[in-house]
Protein backbone atom coordinates (compact mmCIF):
# COMPACT_ATOMS: atom_id res chain seq x y z
CA UNK A 1 0.00 0.00 0.00
CA UNK A 2 0.80 3.60 -0.29
CA UNK A 3 0.41 5.39 2.46
CA UNK A 4 1.05 9.00 3.91
CA UNK A 5 1.67 10.22 7.07
CA UNK A 6 1.00 13.88 8.33
CA UNK A 7 3.40 14.81 11.02
CA UNK A 8 6.79 13.74 11.78
CA UNK A 9 7.11 14.34 15.29
CA UNK A 10 7.46 11.39 17.55
CA UNK A 11 4.69 8.82 16.96
CA UNK A 12 4.31 9.95 13.31
CA UNK A 13 7.75 9.01 12.70
CA UNK A 14 7.62 5.61 14.70
CA UNK A 15 4.56 4.97 12.93
CA UNK A 16 5.92 5.64 9.55
CA UNK A 17 8.70 3.04 10.36
CA UNK A 18 6.23 0.57 11.59
CA UNK A 19 4.41 0.78 7.88
CA UNK A 20 7.36 0.74 6.14
CA UNK A 21 8.83 -2.35 8.14
CA UNK A 22 5.39 -4.11 7.31
CA UNK A 23 5.76 -3.58 3.73
CA UNK A 24 4.04 0.16 3.08
CA UNK A 25 5.70 3.02 0.45
CA UNK A 26 5.70 5.96 3.30
CA UNK A 27 5.94 9.32 2.45
CA UNK A 28 6.45 11.26 5.70
CA UNK A 29 5.34 14.97 5.74
CA UNK A 30 7.17 17.33 8.48
CA UNK A 31 5.83 20.90 8.88
CA UNK A 32 9.61 22.04 9.12
CA UNK A 33 11.73 21.45 5.49
CA UNK A 34 14.71 21.15 7.63
CA UNK A 35 13.04 18.28 9.40
CA UNK A 36 12.19 16.82 6.10
CA UNK A 37 15.58 16.95 4.17
CA UNK A 38 17.31 15.32 7.43
CA UNK A 39 15.01 12.37 7.05
CA UNK A 40 15.73 11.90 3.25
CA UNK A 41 19.20 12.38 3.85
CA UNK A 42 19.78 10.28 6.89
CA UNK A 43 17.16 8.10 6.88
CA UNK A 44 16.59 9.18 10.68
CA UNK A 45 14.54 11.64 12.01
CA UNK A 46 17.09 12.78 15.31
CA UNK A 47 15.27 15.58 16.16
CA UNK A 48 12.23 12.96 17.65
CA UNK A 49 13.70 9.94 17.37
CA UNK A 50 17.24 10.01 18.03
CA UNK A 51 19.03 7.19 15.62
CA UNK A 52 16.47 4.91 15.28
CA UNK A 53 16.63 4.25 11.10
CA UNK A 54 13.52 5.07 9.67
CA UNK A 55 13.68 2.00 7.11
CA UNK A 56 14.29 2.49 3.22
CA UNK A 57 10.56 2.18 2.55
CA UNK A 58 9.82 5.71 3.83
CA UNK A 59 10.84 8.99 2.76
CA UNK A 60 9.83 12.75 3.49
CA UNK A 61 8.53 15.86 2.21
CA UNK A 62 7.67 19.24 3.27
CA UNK A 63 4.86 19.14 1.13
CA UNK A 64 1.47 17.63 2.16
CA UNK A 65 -0.40 17.32 -1.33
CA UNK A 66 2.79 15.47 -2.72
CA UNK A 67 2.33 12.98 0.38
CA UNK A 68 -1.30 12.55 0.24
CA UNK A 69 -1.45 12.16 -3.57
CA UNK A 70 -1.96 8.35 -4.25
CA UNK A 71 -2.23 7.28 -0.61
CA UNK A 72 -4.67 4.79 0.18
CA UNK A 73 -3.90 5.37 4.08
CA UNK A 74 -3.60 8.77 5.25
CA UNK A 75 -2.01 8.94 9.03
CA UNK A 76 -2.88 11.99 10.82
CA UNK A 77 0.03 12.65 13.72
CA UNK A 78 -0.30 15.99 14.25
CA UNK A 79 -1.13 17.77 17.92
CA UNK A 80 -5.08 17.18 18.77
CA UNK A 81 -5.77 21.11 19.11
CA UNK A 82 -4.41 21.93 15.56
CA UNK A 83 -5.88 18.85 13.72
CA UNK A 84 -9.19 20.64 12.47
CA UNK A 85 -6.61 23.86 10.93
CA UNK A 86 -4.46 20.82 9.33
CA UNK A 87 -7.22 19.42 7.74
CA UNK A 88 -8.75 22.09 6.35
CA UNK A 89 -5.39 22.72 4.34
CA UNK A 90 -5.47 19.29 3.44
CA UNK A 91 -8.92 18.02 2.37
CA UNK A 92 -9.39 18.68 -1.22
CA UNK A 93 -5.92 16.59 -1.65
CA UNK A 94 -7.67 13.34 -0.13
CA UNK A 95 -8.89 10.76 -2.46
CA UNK A 96 -12.62 9.63 -2.50
CA UNK A 97 -11.26 6.16 -1.23
CA UNK A 98 -8.68 6.14 1.50
CA UNK A 99 -8.50 5.27 4.87
CA UNK A 100 -8.37 8.29 7.29
CA UNK A 101 -6.05 6.55 10.42
CA UNK A 102 -6.26 8.70 13.23
CA UNK A 103 -3.03 8.62 16.19
CA UNK A 104 -4.20 11.39 18.02
CA UNK A 105 -4.98 11.15 22.09
CA UNK A 106 -7.09 14.25 23.17
CA UNK A 107 -9.98 16.29 22.82
CA UNK A 108 -10.64 19.31 21.23
CA UNK A 109 -11.59 22.48 23.31
CA UNK A 110 -14.31 24.09 22.48
CA UNK A 111 -16.36 22.03 20.61
CA UNK A 112 -15.31 18.56 23.04
CA UNK A 113 -14.98 16.37 20.05
CA UNK A 114 -13.01 13.66 19.66
CA UNK A 115 -10.29 13.32 16.63
CA UNK A 116 -12.33 11.17 14.54
CA UNK A 117 -15.54 13.59 15.04
CA UNK A 118 -12.94 16.36 14.23
CA UNK A 119 -11.79 14.38 11.22
CA UNK A 120 -15.63 13.41 9.92
CA UNK A 121 -16.33 17.60 10.18
CA UNK A 122 -13.09 18.80 8.59
CA UNK A 123 -12.29 16.64 6.14
CA UNK A 124 -15.66 16.02 5.22
CA UNK A 125 -15.27 12.21 4.77
CA UNK A 126 -17.90 9.85 6.17
CA UNK A 127 -17.01 7.99 9.37
CA UNK A 128 -16.60 4.68 8.44
CA UNK A 129 -13.74 6.01 6.54
CA UNK A 130 -11.87 6.61 9.92
CA UNK A 131 -9.78 4.40 12.07
CA UNK A 132 -8.71 5.41 15.39
CA UNK A 133 -5.30 3.49 16.46
CA UNK A 134 -4.88 3.62 20.09
CA UNK A 135 -2.63 1.31 22.70
CA UNK A 136 0.05 1.50 24.96
CA UNK A 137 2.39 2.88 22.81
CA UNK A 138 5.32 4.85 23.73
CA UNK A 139 7.15 5.47 20.32
CA UNK A 140 10.65 5.83 21.72
CA UNK A 141 9.95 1.94 22.77
CA UNK A 142 8.41 1.05 19.12
CA UNK A 143 11.58 2.72 17.68
CA UNK A 144 13.31 0.48 19.42
CA UNK A 145 10.86 -2.29 18.09
CA UNK A 146 10.33 -3.48 21.46
CA UNK A 147 7.46 -5.84 21.69
CA UNK A 148 4.15 -3.58 21.52
CA UNK A 149 0.55 -4.23 20.85
CA UNK A 150 -2.38 -1.61 19.71
CA UNK A 151 -6.14 -1.02 18.73
CA UNK A 152 -7.49 -0.48 15.64
CA UNK A 153 -11.07 0.83 15.60
CA UNK A 154 -13.40 1.52 13.08
CA UNK A 155 -17.16 1.00 12.56
CA UNK A 156 -16.36 -0.33 9.45
CA UNK A 157 -14.64 -3.70 10.48
CA UNK A 158 -13.69 -4.70 7.00
CA UNK A 159 -11.51 -1.85 6.97
CA UNK A 160 -10.38 -1.90 10.61
CA UNK A 161 -8.94 -4.96 9.37
CA UNK A 162 -7.16 -3.81 6.57
CA UNK A 163 -5.91 -1.21 8.53
CA UNK A 164 -4.22 -4.35 11.32
CA UNK A 165 -2.84 -5.79 8.41
CA UNK A 166 -0.87 -2.76 7.09
CA UNK A 167 0.69 -2.13 10.27
CA UNK A 168 1.36 -5.93 11.44
CA UNK A 169 5.14 -6.44 12.19
CA UNK A 170 7.14 -8.52 14.16
CA UNK A 171 7.60 -6.40 16.62
CA UNK A 172 3.53 -4.41 16.76
CA UNK A 173 0.83 -6.49 17.12
CA UNK A 174 -2.69 -4.88 16.31
CA UNK A 175 -6.19 -6.24 17.53
CA UNK A 176 -9.05 -4.81 16.02
CA UNK A 177 -12.01 -3.05 17.70
CA UNK A 178 -15.51 -1.77 16.33
CA UNK A 179 -15.57 1.04 19.43
CA UNK A 180 -14.37 3.96 17.93
CA UNK A 181 -16.00 5.92 20.95
CA UNK A 182 -14.21 3.79 24.04
CA UNK A 183 -10.59 3.50 22.31
CA UNK A 184 -10.79 7.24 21.53
CA UNK A 185 -11.47 8.13 25.27
CA UNK A 186 -9.43 5.89 26.89
CA UNK A 187 -6.31 7.20 25.15
CA UNK A 188 -7.31 10.87 25.44
CA UNK A 189 -8.48 10.82 29.17
CA UNK A 190 -5.39 8.30 30.04
CA UNK A 191 -3.29 11.35 29.56
CA UNK A 192 -5.16 13.55 32.13
CA UNK A 193 -4.93 10.56 34.94
CA UNK A 194 -0.86 10.46 33.86
CA UNK A 195 -0.40 14.15 34.56
CA UNK A 196 -1.87 13.13 38.49
CA UNK A 197 0.18 10.40 38.89
CA UNK A 198 3.30 12.43 37.44
CA UNK A 199 1.94 15.49 40.06
CA UNK A 200 1.23 12.35 42.69
CA UNK A 201 5.04 10.68 42.17
CA UNK A 202 6.76 14.32 42.22
CA UNK A 203 5.34 14.99 45.71
CA UNK A 204 6.73 11.75 46.95
CA UNK A 205 3.79 9.78 47.26
CA UNK A 206 3.88 6.02 47.18
CA UNK A 207 2.26 2.55 45.33
CA UNK A 208 -0.82 2.99 47.04
CA UNK A 209 -1.82 6.23 46.14
CA UNK A 210 -0.68 5.46 42.66
CA UNK A 211 -2.93 2.18 42.61
CA UNK A 212 -5.85 4.37 43.27
CA UNK A 213 -4.98 7.13 41.17
CA UNK A 214 -4.72 4.01 38.18
CA UNK A 215 -7.87 2.46 39.24
CA UNK A 216 -10.33 5.21 39.83
CA UNK A 217 -9.03 7.53 37.09
CA UNK A 218 -9.90 4.44 34.64
CA UNK A 219 -13.43 4.15 36.82
CA UNK A 220 -14.25 7.64 35.73
CA UNK A 221 -13.05 7.34 32.05
CA UNK A 222 -15.43 4.11 31.84
CA UNK A 223 -18.47 6.24 33.24
CA UNK A 224 -17.74 9.44 31.01
CA UNK A 225 -17.53 6.32 28.30
CA UNK A 226 -20.66 4.41 29.20
CA UNK A 227 -22.60 8.02 28.98
CA UNK A 228 -21.09 8.55 25.46
CA UNK A 229 -21.72 4.98 24.52
CA UNK A 230 -18.74 3.11 24.61
CA UNK A 231 -18.39 -0.53 25.12
CA UNK A 232 -17.57 -0.64 29.22
CA UNK A 233 -15.41 -4.02 28.33
CA UNK A 234 -13.26 -1.24 26.04
CA UNK A 235 -11.85 0.30 29.53
CA UNK A 236 -9.89 -3.37 30.07
CA UNK A 237 -8.66 -3.55 26.84
CA UNK A 238 -5.20 -2.27 25.66
CA UNK A 239 -6.61 0.97 24.52
CA UNK A 240 -7.93 1.25 27.90
CA UNK A 241 -6.22 0.30 30.98
CA UNK A 242 -3.08 -0.63 29.04
CA UNK A 243 -2.51 2.14 27.98
CA UNK A 244 -3.30 3.86 31.45
CA UNK A 245 -0.34 1.88 33.01
CA UNK A 246 1.84 1.92 30.20
CA UNK A 247 1.50 6.03 30.65
CA UNK A 248 1.42 6.29 34.02
CA UNK A 249 4.47 3.89 34.51
CA UNK A 250 6.85 5.35 31.84
CA UNK A 251 9.50 7.71 32.74
CA UNK A 252 9.24 8.26 28.56
CA UNK A 253 5.42 9.77 29.05
CA UNK A 254 5.29 13.33 28.29
CA UNK A 255 2.20 13.79 30.11
CA UNK A 256 4.07 12.39 33.40
CA UNK A 257 6.73 14.30 33.55
CA UNK A 258 5.10 17.02 32.71
CA UNK A 259 2.81 16.15 36.17
CA UNK A 260 6.25 15.90 37.03
CA UNK A 261 6.99 19.17 37.26
CA UNK A 262 3.76 20.40 38.46
CA UNK A 263 4.20 18.13 41.55
CA UNK A 264 7.36 19.88 42.13
CA UNK A 265 5.87 23.08 42.05
CA UNK A 266 6.82 24.58 38.45
CA UNK A 267 3.56 26.92 37.78
CA UNK A 268 1.86 25.70 34.43
CA UNK A 269 4.11 28.27 32.20
CA UNK A 270 7.22 26.60 33.87
CA UNK A 271 6.63 23.49 33.26
CA UNK A 272 5.84 24.01 29.37
CA UNK A 273 9.04 25.87 28.95
CA UNK A 274 10.65 22.88 30.23
CA UNK A 275 8.77 20.73 27.93
CA UNK A 276 9.87 20.11 24.04
CA UNK A 277 6.85 17.48 22.95
CA UNK A 278 3.17 17.75 22.76
CA UNK A 279 1.57 16.97 26.30
CA UNK A 280 -2.12 16.82 25.46
CA UNK A 281 -3.89 15.99 29.12
CA UNK A 282 -2.83 19.29 29.27
CA UNK A 283 -4.86 21.24 27.48
CA UNK A 284 -7.38 18.16 27.23
CA UNK A 285 -8.13 17.51 30.62
CA UNK A 286 -9.95 21.61 30.34
CA UNK A 287 -12.48 19.58 27.39
CA UNK A 288 -12.53 16.56 29.19
CA UNK A 289 -13.73 17.77 32.06
CA UNK A 290 -16.60 20.42 30.03
CA UNK A 291 -17.56 17.11 28.12
CA UNK A 292 -17.89 15.40 31.02
CA UNK A 293 -20.07 18.12 33.33
CA UNK A 294 -22.50 18.02 29.90
CA UNK A 295 -23.37 14.84 29.86
CA UNK A 296 -23.41 14.92 34.12
CA UNK A 297 -20.46 12.46 34.41
CA UNK A 298 -18.37 13.07 37.95
CA UNK A 299 -14.82 12.89 36.96
CA UNK A 300 -12.72 14.10 40.05
CA UNK A 301 -9.37 13.43 39.40
CA UNK A 302 -9.54 15.22 36.09
CA UNK A 303 -11.79 18.20 37.93
CA UNK A 304 -8.65 18.54 40.26
CA UNK A 305 -6.36 17.94 37.09
CA UNK A 306 -7.75 20.98 35.46
CA UNK A 307 -7.41 23.20 38.70
CA UNK A 308 -4.02 22.10 39.12
CA UNK A 309 -2.75 23.19 35.52
CA UNK A 310 -5.03 26.35 34.80
CA UNK A 311 -6.29 27.48 37.78
CA UNK A 312 -3.04 27.62 40.07
CA UNK A 313 -4.35 25.24 42.73
CA UNK A 314 -1.66 24.14 45.00
CA UNK A 315 -1.57 19.79 44.62
CA UNK A 316 -1.58 19.78 48.09
CA UNK A 317 -4.92 21.39 47.88
CA UNK A 318 -6.33 19.01 44.91
CA UNK A 319 -5.29 15.71 47.04
CA UNK A 320 -7.19 17.24 49.77
CA UNK A 321 -10.25 18.08 47.89
CA UNK A 322 -10.23 14.22 46.35
CA UNK A 323 -9.62 12.77 49.86
CA UNK A 324 -12.29 14.37 51.06
CA UNK A 325 -14.76 13.68 48.94
CA UNK A 326 -18.01 11.99 50.49
CA UNK A 327 -17.53 8.53 50.71
CA UNK A 328 -19.64 5.80 48.39
CA UNK A 329 -19.67 2.22 47.30
CA UNK A 330 -17.10 1.20 44.61
N1 LIG B 1 4.70 10.00 21.34
C1 LIG B 1 4.04 8.89 21.64
O1 LIG B 1 4.61 7.96 22.23
C2 LIG B 1 2.59 8.77 21.28
C3 LIG B 1 1.84 9.85 20.89
N2 LIG B 1 0.52 9.71 20.57
C4 LIG B 1 -0.29 10.85 20.13
O2 LIG B 1 0.16 11.25 18.84
C5 LIG B 1 -0.13 12.62 18.64
C6 LIG B 1 1.10 13.31 18.10
O3 LIG B 1 2.06 13.27 19.15
P1 LIG B 1 3.62 13.12 18.97
O4 LIG B 1 4.04 12.71 17.63
O5 LIG B 1 4.08 12.29 20.08
O6 LIG B 1 4.03 14.64 19.29
P2 LIG B 1 5.41 15.36 19.13
O7 LIG B 1 5.39 16.49 20.07
O8 LIG B 1 6.52 14.39 19.21
O9 LIG B 1 5.32 15.89 17.64
C7 LIG B 1 4.29 16.77 17.25
C8 LIG B 1 4.38 17.00 15.77
O10 LIG B 1 3.34 17.91 15.39
C9 LIG B 1 3.93 18.98 14.68
N3 LIG B 1 3.15 20.20 14.88
C10 LIG B 1 3.20 21.06 15.93
N4 LIG B 1 2.36 22.08 15.70
C11 LIG B 1 1.77 21.86 14.51
C12 LIG B 1 0.82 22.56 13.73
N5 LIG B 1 0.32 23.71 14.13
N6 LIG B 1 0.46 22.01 12.56
C13 LIG B 1 0.97 20.85 12.15
N7 LIG B 1 1.88 20.16 12.82
C14 LIG B 1 2.26 20.65 14.00
C15 LIG B 1 5.35 19.10 15.20
O11 LIG B 1 6.16 19.77 14.28
C16 LIG B 1 5.70 17.62 15.35
O12 LIG B 1 6.08 17.08 14.12
C17 LIG B 1 -0.61 13.16 20.00
O13 LIG B 1 -2.01 13.25 19.99
C18 LIG B 1 -0.16 12.10 20.99
O14 LIG B 1 -1.02 12.02 22.12
C19 LIG B 1 -0.09 8.50 20.61
C20 LIG B 1 0.62 7.36 20.96
C21 LIG B 1 2.01 7.42 21.32
O1 LIG C 1 0.22 7.75 24.28
C1 LIG C 1 1.31 7.42 24.66
C2 LIG C 1 1.65 6.01 24.94
O2 LIG C 1 0.63 5.15 24.56
C3 LIG C 1 2.36 8.43 24.87
O3 LIG C 1 2.11 9.11 26.05
P1 LIG C 1 2.69 10.57 26.25
O4 LIG C 1 2.01 11.44 25.22
O5 LIG C 1 2.34 10.93 27.65
O6 LIG C 1 4.15 10.49 26.01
Amino acid sequence: MRAAVLGAGSWGSAFAKILGDAGNDVVLWARRPEIAAAIRDTGRNPEYLGNTPLGERVTATASATEAIKGAELVVLAVPSQTLRVNLGDWAADLTDDSTLVSLMKGIELGTTQRMSQVIVEAARVAPDRVAVVSGPNLAGEIALEQPAATVVACSDIDRATRVQHAITTPYFRPYTNDDVVGCELGGAVKNVIALAFGIAHAMGLGDNTKAMLITRGLAETARLGVALGADPLTFSGLAGLGDLVGTCMSPLSRNRTFGEHLGRGKSLEQAQAATRYTAEGVKSCLAIRDLARSHGVEMPITEQVERVCHEGVDPKVAVAALMSRSTKAE
